[in-house]
């Protein structure tokens, strides 16, 4: 174990919620709530919720009971004074407001690790997800000396659309197997939570299946790029290469369907490679795939980044979204495309690995890399 490990282990991290009270903050509450290195230290969320104890506050839709310790923590406005004891802020705000309050709070010299799309294409953020590209993590001293004034601890870090998340995860295990993939369809099956509480009415799901889900499809073609791209560097400036390399075409079609949690997808591929991997190997090398953040030590990294089902009419929501307290990407169906090369279905839980654990992974990672700068790094 190393120094920082046992460190980290004695004297736990303060950390933030912005958007505690809503539904990827209830998951941030749940998780944090007896994570081995992070304490909470203060939650915020609207003028709704402000003043209130956060049991008072929070329209809670957990299966699990509101943890006792964070039940009187009174809410606060999202106002960097309020966190600024805080290592690490996490955030759960919804986008329309997002943009501005986690500017305010890296401008604060605060570090955000953010579920909302406002900075994920933004040149100098990097869109991680901690199974995938954890090496985009070193564009933060860039992120940091570019600010106006620079930074010394501030940034933003933003983890990815949840569709997006299920999708990369296999992606990259076959890319680092297999070489590029050239093209991709997908196709989603997405859960009413993605849309927030209350999000998509009642009479609109039941019964139902909604074929549109705006700018979803726009966010799963771009964001994959940036995710499975290199860094380049030219003249000391470093940027985001979106694969450019070797360019992957991204097709992507979403749906919402009346599934409470866990988005459901089915993937076709193509790899350049000629011949293609045959199915069996596609199966091993997802089975094989292990994360850097897992070999480091991040302690919420799942033990099986991707699980293969060999049953044939598996991975399903209600059986498979919690697997690994759906930290993990489950993956079924693997067999041969008679348009592309190989076709498959995943399941990620949109709350879980597509959103509040993801943000956790990352910022363990930051820590684990001293991209968080601690008194005990
Ligand atoms: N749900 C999912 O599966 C995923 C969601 N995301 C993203 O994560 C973010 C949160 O999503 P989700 O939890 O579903 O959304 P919710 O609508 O359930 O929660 C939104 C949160 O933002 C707070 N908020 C709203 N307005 C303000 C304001 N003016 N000032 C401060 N706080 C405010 C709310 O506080 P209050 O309760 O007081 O109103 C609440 O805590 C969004 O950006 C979403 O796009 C990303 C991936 C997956
Ligand atoms: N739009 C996603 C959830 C979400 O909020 O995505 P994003 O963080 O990319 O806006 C869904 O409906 O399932």
């Amino acid at each position: 174990m190393s120094n920082l490990h046992k460190a980290l282990d004695e004297k736990l991290v303060r950390v933030g919620i912005l958007g505690a009270t809503g539904t990827v903050g209830q998951r941030f509450i749940t998780l944090l709530s007896n994570h081995p290195w992070f304490i909470i230290h203060a939650l915020g969320a609207s003028p709704r919720s402000t003043g209130k104890p956060y049991a008072k506050a929070t329209n809670w839709k957990q299966t699990t009971p509101i943890p006792s310790n964070v039940r009187e923590i009174i809410v606060q406005e999202c106002k960097p004074e309020h966190f600024k004891d805080c290592a690490i802020v996490f955030s759960g705000l919804d986008a329309d407001v997002a943009g501005d309050i986690e500017g305010a709070f890296r401008a604060a010299d605060l570090a955000v690790f953010s579920n909302a799309k406002n900075y994920r294409r933004d040149p100098s953020v990097p869109l991680i997800v901690p199974l995938v590209n954890d090496f985009h993590l070193s564009m933060i001293p860039q992120q940091q000396a570019q600010h106006q004034p620079p930074l010394q601890k501030g940034f933003i870090l933003t983890n990815a659309n949840c569709s997006t998340t299920g999708l990369v995860v296999p992606l990259r295990a076959l890319e680092k197997s297999f070489g590029p993939i050239e093209a991709c369809f997908v196709t989603t099956m997405q859960a009413i939570s993605g849309a927030g509480y209350p999000g998509v009415s009642s009479l609109d799901i039941i019964d139902n299946i909604v074929p549109y889900i705006g700018g979803e499809e726009e966010k799963m073609e771009w964001e994959t790029l940036k995710i499975l791209g290199g860094i380049s560097e030219e003249d000391g400036q470093k940027a985001f290469d979106m694969h450019s390399r070797y360019p992957l075409r991204v097709s992507a079609s979403c749906n919402r369907v009346p599934v409470i949690d866990g988005h459901t997808m089915t993937v076709s591929v193509r790899f350049s490679r000629r011949p293609p991997p045959s199915p069996q190997q596609v199966r091993e090398a997802l089975v094989a795939y292990t994360p850097a953040a897992r070999s480091m030590g991040c302690p919420s990294t799942p033990v099986h980044a991707i699980f293969v089902h060999e049953e044939p009419d598996r991975p399903q929501p209600r059986l498979d979204r919690y697997y690994q307290d759906g930290a993990g990407v489950s993956v079924g169906r693997v067999r041969q495309c008679p348009v592309l090369d190989i076709k498959f279905v995943v399941l990620a839980n949109n709350v879980s690995i597509g959103a509040a654990t993801s943000s956790i992974i990352n910022a363990e990672l930051a820590v684990l890399k001293g991209v968080v700068k601690l008194p005990i790094n």
